[in-house]
């Protein structure tokens, strides 16, 4: 079933209308369908049923803690990238154990933390890290459990801002390097090297970058099996695309077949990190007009949500489709559709054919993933709701901050601290 669909002219999620939706809660708000969130996680869990498999849900797509938990009633682990992140998963009831800590800079005290939560695996991207990790867990008396994440120097064919397995990516360790990086690691007496791993990019639309790189992976392995360094897991990162408007992204089954096939009869567990296509579809940004304005030559539709709410095409010049909640009979016009911050670059959608008229409410699709999570409050502009439908039932699990929240932590500071 389609989480968002019109009946009649009204663009309904789940069972409820979403102008319904913006009437209770305002605008702009992003709203989820717990129905999609299921389907999306049903797929992995269903293509890749028959091995030794988890699915680490990358939490930096969506955080909200209503949206962790919900994966993780479902059964799913967590690909984290701060201590922050961590901890929203054990705020939201998942499982420490099932906790994979990524990222280029993890610092000692974030060790520390996750060493105390007894998270399942550091993702380790550098030697240096490896050495502070090595020392950390001897001072606090424990063996932290290590991955390498690999750079298998393959080309993602995705945005440069969002491809990172090449080797002038910041991510990762060299391929070349990885053995000796390997020895070193096992000869550490506080590290327990238990996988390896690797992540190239965000938003493939072709799943063979991906499996190019888990083919390299099992050649270091079997390399490192040869020196005896015997891995238990492998795990392959996330990356798979979602369709934003014409994209044909991997089916979840075909890349599963690719997969087992490789992994068959070698005992290594598997471990997935799926951010975006766990949660993109799920969500939309819903948004009301302010003003339709007649420029020279260009319609503005100007919008209540801006690139504050949703960077992504701002920041990626990214696509998304933008949808009335009402359709009209009206006639057509060709708009931008731009929100109130003070930047050109503050557009949601570059000339889109809509029926509008002021006051009409737009829901910006496929923004559940990297929508809310990379939200600001540029220009003083508070984050909106999130809200979670299920069925007929509307549940707010994220209220919309206030303007007191936003000067918090300043206004005591006011008048110096001396
Ligand atoms: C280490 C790591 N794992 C998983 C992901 C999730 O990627 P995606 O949302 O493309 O599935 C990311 C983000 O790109 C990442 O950096
Ligand atoms: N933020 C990006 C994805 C980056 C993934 C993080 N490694 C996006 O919106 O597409």
């Amino acid at each position: 079933m389609q989480a968002f669909q019109y009946q009649d002219r009204e663009l309904f999620v789940e069972d409820v209308p979403l102008a319904q939706i913006a009437d209770t809660f305002g605008t702009p708000c992003y709203v989820y369908a717990e129905s999609a969130l299921t389907q999306a996680y049903s797929a992995y869990s269903n293509a890749f049923a028959g091995i030794d498999h988890l699915v680490c849900y990358a939490l930096k797509a969506n955080s909200n803690l209503a949206v962790i938990r919900h994966f993780a009633s479902l059964g799913s682990g967590f690909d984290t990238v701060s201590i922050g992140e961590i901890r929203r998963v054990l705020a939201a009831g998942g499982e420490a154990g099932k906790i994979v800590f990524s990222g280029v800079g993890k610092s000692a005290d974030e060790m520390r933390q996750a060493l105390e939560i007894g998270i399942h695996c550091f993702n380790v991207e550098s030697v240096n890290e490896l050495e502070r990790l090595n020392r950390v867990a001897g001072e606090a008396g424990k063996r932290a459990p290590i991955s390498l994440r690999v750079n298998p120097n393959v080309d993602a064919r995705t945005h440069p801002y969002i491809s990172t397995g090449l080797k002038n990516n910041k991510f990762g360790i060299a391929y070349e390097q990885a053995l000796d990086t390997y020895r070193r690691a096992a000869a550490l007496p506080n590290l327990n090297v238990i996988g390896i791993d690797c992540h190239i990019g965000s938003q493939l639309t072709d799943a063979t970058p991906l499996i190019d790189a888990l083919d390299r992976l099992l050649v270091l392995v079997d390399q490192l099996g040869e020196a005896g360094i015997r891995l238990k897991h492998v795990d392959i990162g996330g990356g798979l695309g979602i369709r934003y408007d014409h994209e044909t992204p991997p089916d979840v089954a075909a890349y599963a077949a690719a997969i087992k096939q490789r992994l068959a009869g070698r005992g290594l567990s598997l471990l997935l990190e799926p951010g975006r296509s766990l949660v993109g579809n799920a969500g939309v940004l819903l948004t009301r007009i302010e003003y339709l304005k007649q420029g020279d030559g260009k319609h503005f539709a100007i919008v209540d949500a801006a690139m504050n709410d949703l960077m992504r095409p701002s920041y990626y010049q990214a696509y998304h489709q933008i949808r009335p909640v009402t359709r009209r009979d009206d006639a057509v016009a060709t708009y931008d559709v731009v929100g109130p911050v003070c930047e050109s670059s503050d557009f949601l959608g570059k000339d889109r054919e809509l029926a509008v008229q002021e006051g009409d409410l737009l829901a910006v699709m496929s923004a559940g993933a990297y929508g809310a999570t990379m939200s600001s409050n540029y220009n003083t502009r508070p984050r909106g709701a999130e809200l979670l439908v299920s069925g007929d039932s509307v549940r707010l699990v994220r209220a919309r901050e206030t303007f007191e929240q936003l000067i918090a932590n300043e206004i005591g500071l006011l008048d110096g601290n001396d």
